[in-house]
C-alpha cells in the first residue's frame, strides 16, 4: 500500500511534498516499532541468481548457516527459532564465499533488518580495528533502531564494537574509528569518509543499503549514497534492501549494486475474510460516544484502534474515555517522530489498551496485533469519497491463517450510509447491523 502513496508528479505543492516525504520515514519506524513478530508471508519467494549455474541454496534452520556460536546465541535470545521466509533464501547468499552481492525486496516486518545485521556481524573480524561494515539507513531514528537490533544480535559477540555516524556525534578530524561496524545516514558517513577521514572506505568489506525506497524518497540522499558507494573498494559485498520496488527504486539498486542476485517476496494481500464487520447507528459523536461504552460494557476488548477523522474529534474522544478510566493513547498529527514513537511502544508493550488516531496519523501502519477496529468516522479520501484501500489497510488481516477479528462501523448521516454500503459492495462482505443498546446482541459479537 504505501507504494500508492507515492506522487504521481512532481507538481505537487510544496506542502505535500515535505509531508510525504517525512511521512514515508514516519511510518517505516512506526512500523518497525509496533511490531513485535516477524510477517507470515505465504507468498513464494522469487530468486534470480547472478550465476543460474550454481546452486540455489535455502536453509531451514540457523544451524546450517554454520555461524559463530557467539551469533547463535544472540539470534536465539532474540527468540528466533527458525529463519523467515527471506531469510531462508538471503542469508546462505550473503554469507557465501566468495561474497555475493544482493538486492532483496519483502514487506517490512519480513526480517530483512536482522538478514543483514547477521551477515555484517559473521563478516567482521574482531580483531582488526577498523570499520569494516557500513550500513546506511535514511533517518537518525532508523539508523539508532537498526543499531539496536545489531546491539542485540551481537549481545554475545562483545569484541565487536558499533560506531553510529549520526547527526549529534561530532567527531574530531583525523581520529580513526576504531568500531567494526558502522551505522548512519548517508550526509554523516560521508563527512566521515571525506571531510574528517575517521573511516577508510577502502577498507569496507560489507556495504548495506537498508530502506532504499525510503532513501530515495529524501532528497539528496540518493546521490550522497552513490558517492559512498563509489568509494568502496571492489570485490566489498554490496546489499541492497527496500519494501517496495517501484521503477526508481529498481533503477537506484542498480546503480548501487553492480552484479546482483535478487530476492523478491510479493507482498501479502490483506483480507476481509476473518474480520467481523458491524455498523453501529448513531445521531452524534456523543451518540457513537455512547455506543462505544456499551460495547466496552459488553465485551472483553483487550487492545483497540479507533479511527477518527479530524484531529479535533480524536482529542475530544480521548477526553472522553479517559474520563471514564480507560488507559487511552492518542496519535496525533502535530506530534514530534519520536512522541509517536514513544506512543506507538507504550502501545505495543500494552501500557494502553485503546489507541485513538487520525488517518493522516495511521496512514500506511500494520496492527495486525489488534484485534478490535472501531471507525469511528468512516475513512475518506481527500476529496471525501470513500476509500477502499484505506479501509481494507485499516481493519483487513493478512494471511490465510490470519487471527480473526472485529470491526465496528458508526455511521452517523445518509452520506455515511452510503459510503458503508459502497464498502459493502466493493468487497462483497455483509456488514451487519449491532444495536448496541442491546447488551446481549453485543456480547454475541465476541463469539
Ligand atoms: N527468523 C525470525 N524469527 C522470529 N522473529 C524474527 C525473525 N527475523 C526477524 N524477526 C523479528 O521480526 C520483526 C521484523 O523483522 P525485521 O525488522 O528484520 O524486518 P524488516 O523486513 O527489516 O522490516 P523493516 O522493513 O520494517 O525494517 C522484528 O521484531 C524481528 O525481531
Amino acid at each position: 500500500m504505501n507504494n500508492k502513496l507515492e506522487p504521481k508528479s512532481w507538481n505537487c505543492p510544496v506542502s505535500f511534498l515535505i509531508y510525504y516525504l517525512e511521512d514515508r520515514a514516519t511510518q517505516s519506524l512506526l512500523n518497525k516499532l509496533i511490531r513485535s513478530n516477524v510477517v507470515n508471508n505465504t507468498n513464494q519467494v522469487e530468486v534470480l541468481q547472478r550465476d543460474p549455474n550454481s546452486p540455489l541454496y535455502s536453509v531451514k534452520t540457523f544451524e546450517e548457516l554454520r555461524l559463530k556460536p557467539q551469533l547463535l546465541k544472540g539470534v536465539y535470545e532474540m527468540g528466533f527459532n527458525r529463519p523467515s521466509k527471506i531469510q531462508e533464501n538471503a542469508l546462505p547468499m550473503m554469507l557465501a564465499e566468495p561474497p555475493q552481492n544482493l538486492i532483496a525486496q519483502s514487506q517490512s516486518g519480513t526480517g530483512k533488518t536482522a538478514a543483514f545485521v547477521l551477515a555484517m556481524l559473521s563478516h567482521v573480524d574482531p580483531s582488526l580495528k577498523w570499520p569494516q561494515c557500513l550500513c546506511i539507513s535514511p533517518t537518525y531514528e532508523l539508523a539508532l533502531q537498526t543499531g539496536k537490533v545489531i546491539e542485540q544480535m551481537g549481545k554475545f559477540y562483545p569484541e565487536v564494537k558499533l560506531a553510529y555516524a549520526v547527526r549529534g556525534h561530532k567527531m574530531e578530524r583525523g581520529v580513526k574509528i576504531k568500531e567494526q561496524i558502522v551505522i548512519g545516514t548517508p550526509g554523516t558517513v560521508l563527512d566521515w569518509c571525506i571531510k574528517l577521514k575517521l573511516i577508510d572506505p577502502k577498507k569496507i568489506k560489507v556495504f548495506v543499503l537498508d530502506e532504499a525506497d525510503v532513501m530515495i524518497a529524501t532528497q539528496g540522499h540518493q546521490d550522497q549514497s552513490i558517492r559512498i558507494q563509489r568509494m568502496l573498494p571492489k570485490g566489498c559485498q554490496m546489499l541492497l534492501f527496500s519494501a517496495t520496488f517501484e521503477d526508481s527504486v529498481w533503477k537506484f539498486a542498480e546503480r548501487v549494486v553492480p552484479d546482483p542476485n535478487i530476492i523478491k517476496l510479493k507482498r501479502e494481500e490483506e483480507t476481509l475474510d476473518t474480520i467481523k464487520q458491524y455498523y453501529v447507528l448513531c445521531n452524534s459523536k456523543e451518540d457513537k460516544f455512547n455506543a462505544l461504552c456499551n460495547i466496552y460494557g459488553a465485551i472483553t476488548i483487550a487492545q483497540a484502534m479507533i479511527f477518527c477523522h479530524t484531529r479535533k474529534t480524536a482529542n475530544w474522544l480521548a477526553n472522553q474515555l479517559s474520563k471514564e478510566g480507560h488507559q487511552v493513547a492518542l496519535l496525533s498529527g502535530e506530534m514530534a517522530v519520536e512522541q509517536r514513537a514513544a506512543v506507538i511502544e507504550r502501545f505495543r508493550d500494552g501500557k494502553e489498551k485503546v489507541l485513538i488516531t487520525t488517518n493522516v496519523c495511521a496512514r500506511g501502519i500494520d496492527v495486525e496485533q489488534v484485534s478490535v477496529v472501531i471507525n469511528f468516522d468512516l475513512p475518506l479520501d481527500k476529496d471525501g469519497n470513500p476509500d477502499n484501500e484505506t479501509y481494507l489497510h485499516r481493519i483487513g488481516r493478512t494471511g490465510r491463517f490470519g487471527k480473526r477479528g472485529l470491526a465496528v462501523n458508526m455511521v452517523d448521516s445518509q452520506r455515511s450510509m452510503e459510503i458503508l454500503k459502497t464498502y459493502e459492495r466493493h468487497f462483497n462482505k455483509k456488514i451487519a447491523r449491532l444495536d448496541t443498546d442491546d447488551l446481549d446482541e453485543i456480547e454475541k459479537i465476541a463469539n
